[in-house]
């Protein structure tokens, strides 16, 4: 890792720019190789440093409009955002801003704002991380607050943000002894069957990831699977696969797995996953609604807003605006439609979506049940260790959100019921 932090600060200020001018997702950027060339070690520093920007930029913009009289451009305002986040989370003063100057001083059109950069970043130095503490917890952006709020009330949506803006734990799921997993790893057994890590460090580094013991895969997320509970030898459909944490429980429950995903390259992770954990799936690239066959069960992991992902991808408020979420909603159904002609009589299906917005989960849920008179809501699938009453829902599904379990760290944010086809 370079010992001034340069490559790592400016690649972060790059993101950024990327993020919220262009509208790119941090994981679209890292999966088109813009930090490539960064030695390992500074690639995950540039990384860190965006995502804490992030999440802490309301604050950083609150203590930096005290000495700004206009707003400089875009990737001048992100170094200070940068250089705000870390020196208020106590980095040394002296390395941050000569690592801001240098950097602006040596970009084409703005190199002449190294000296706001300075000026300013030394006033952020000295009160900037005593005033840090006392600002309030960054708000999600109106577009996607104002539903949020509609949908789970104003106190729920701060109880919620005072989560994402705490970060993300990491949870695995466990290939088959979970207490020896936990024990392992030094991380706890949660109710529902995952592990959780408080400070986990490098996961390909953790013991018995090259054994392939267990994948990275919140609590939530683990969920669905649970649900479906597939059995050995049944005709299991994954509709939507990719990068594969619900397929590997599924192939974990000696389930026969058919793996389905639009996307080559996301697919290619999902048979990286099956090699690690030595599981078995078939995989198939395909287009769901090309998908043909008779299944004991389904799981559809539709593709939705993500909106449940934000404490782990806060980059998601920045980069969107909720324009896209119509399309989506409208391809759910269109999904549950295709997902319910797959399945067997008297076959069950699970039907989820990683977001907090009911349009893709609960009213998706509704909706399906009217146009379905052969499918009914399997409320017993709920009845699994560790499922608090309280996050099932009136038409029988279960919706989990980022403040549940807050004192344990949270989860993501996801909606899921279980449908069964009748006759
Ligand atoms: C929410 S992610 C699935 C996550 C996955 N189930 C897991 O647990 O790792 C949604 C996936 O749907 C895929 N997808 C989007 N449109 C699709 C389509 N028409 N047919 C099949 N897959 C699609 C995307 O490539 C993406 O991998």
């Amino acid at each position: 890792m370079s010992d001034t932090g340069l490559p790592a600060r400016r690649s972060a200020i790059y993101l950024l720019d990327q993020i919220i001018g262009e509208g790119k997702l941090l994981p679209e950027l890292i999966g088109a190789g813009v930090l490539d060339r960064l030695e390992p070690a500074d690639r995950a520093r540039a990384q860190r440093l965006a995502t804490e920007t992030l999440r802490g930029m309301e604050r950083a913009d609150r203590i930096l409009q005290k000495h700004l009289q206009k707003y400089p451009p875009l990737t001048v305002r992100n170094a200070l955002r940068v250089g705000t986040v870390e020196l208020c989370a106590g980095e040394a003063a002296h390395g941050v801003v000569n690592s801001m100057v240098g950097i602006v001083s040596r970009h084409k059109r703005y190199g002449h704002l190294k000296g706001l950069v300075n000026a300013v970043l030394r006033k952020v130095a000295d009160k900037g991380p005593e005033q840090w503490p006392a600002l309030r917890t960054p708000r999600l952006p109106k577009w996607l607050r104002g539903p949020l709020v509609e949908a789970w009330g104003g106190e729920t949506v701060l109880a919620m943000e005072a989560v994402q803006f705490a970060g993300a734990p990491l949870d695995l799921s466990c290939k088959a002894d979970v207490d020896a997993v936990a024990q392992a790893t030094g991380g706890t057994a949660l109710p529902t069957g995952s592990v959780r890590l408080a400070d986990a460090g490098q996961v390909s580094a953790l013991p018995g990831y090259t054994a392939g013991d267990w994948w990275v895969q919140d609590a939530a997320a683990a969920m669905p699977a649970r649900v479906l509970d597939a059995q050995p030898g049944e005709a299991v459909l994954d509709l939507c696969a990719a990068p594969g944490g619900k397929t590997l429980q599924l192939a974990a429950s000696g389930a026969d797995v058919t793996a389905v995903d639009i996307s080559e390259g996301r697919m290619e992770r999902v048979r990286q996953n099956l090699i690690r954990t030595a599981l078995k799936a078939e995989t198939l690239v395909s287009d769901a609604f090309d998908v043909t066959g008779q299944y004991d069960a389904i799981l559809l992991d539709a593709p939705c807003s993500a909106t449940g992902t934000i404490r782990r991808h806060p980059d998601l408020p920045f980069a969107k605006d909720g324009s896209e979420f119509g399309a989506l909603i409208e391809m759910q159904a269109r999904m549950i439609d295709h997902a319910v002609s797959l399945l067997k009589p008297g076959g069950r299906m699970v039907f989820c979506t990683c977001s907090l917005l009911p349009d893709e989960g609960e009213v998706q849920a509704e909706e399906a049940l009217v146009r379905h008179p052969s499918l009914t809501v399997d409320r017993a699938a709920l009845d699994r260790p560790g499922i608090d009453p309280g996050w099932i829902t009136e038409e029988g599904g279960l919706r989990l959100r980022p403040d549940h379990w807050a004192d344990r760290g949270g989860m993501d944010g996801f909606y899921l019921i279980c449908l069964r086809k009748t006759g």
